[in-house]
């Protein structure tokens, strides 16, 4: 796949063979405030074939470490897009700012093949088995 590198970035990369996710990081110093989101350019501008999408994931480690989550998680890059990759990024701790230099890996792109649907519209659709039962009509978490 091709990629533009933008802002002397590190071609994305998988940290492990056989990773989905291959990191992305932030082109800018920033600091997010408890519960605030900042948008931050990663560098990259990619070209996907037709047919695939990308995935803007958060990571494990900073949400786990410091509350930090995409907002829109998973971003959808669309096959057509060929601006620069951000990623917006939410402190979800409501008390310590968390503070990321250029640089640092804050999300991972998944690359996935993605079917087109054609809709028909119908006015009846065929039964199922979980019919129009949703919203945890199969049953609760343990304290409900
Ligand atoms: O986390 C993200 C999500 C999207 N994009 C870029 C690529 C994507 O192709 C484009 C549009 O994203 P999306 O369709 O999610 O946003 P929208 O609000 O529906 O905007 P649009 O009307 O441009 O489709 O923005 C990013 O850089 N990062
Ligand atoms: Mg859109």
């Amino acid at each position: 796949m091709l990629v533009t590198l933008l802002d002397d970035v590190p071609t994305p990369a998988y940290a492990h063979p056989g990773d989905a996710g291959a990191d992305l990081v932030t082109t800018v110093d920033v600091e997010i405030p408890p519960q605030g989101r900042v948008t931050v350019p990663t560098g990259v501008a990619i070209a996907l074939p037709e047919g695939y999408a990308a995935f803007v994931h958060p990571r494990s480690g900073l949400a786990a470490k410091h509350g930090v989550t995409v907002v829109n998680a998973p971003g959808t890059i669309d096959a057509g897009y060929r601006g620069e990759i951000k990623v917006i990024l939410l402190n979800t701790d409501v008390a310590e700012p968390v503070h990321l230099r250029r640089g640092d890996r804050v999300a991972q792109l998944v690359v996935q093949r993605v079917e087109h649907a054609r809709f028909l519209v119908a006015t009846t659709l065929p039964g199922s088995h979980r019919g129009q039962g949703g919203f945890g009509s199969s049953g609760g978490f343990a304290g409900s």
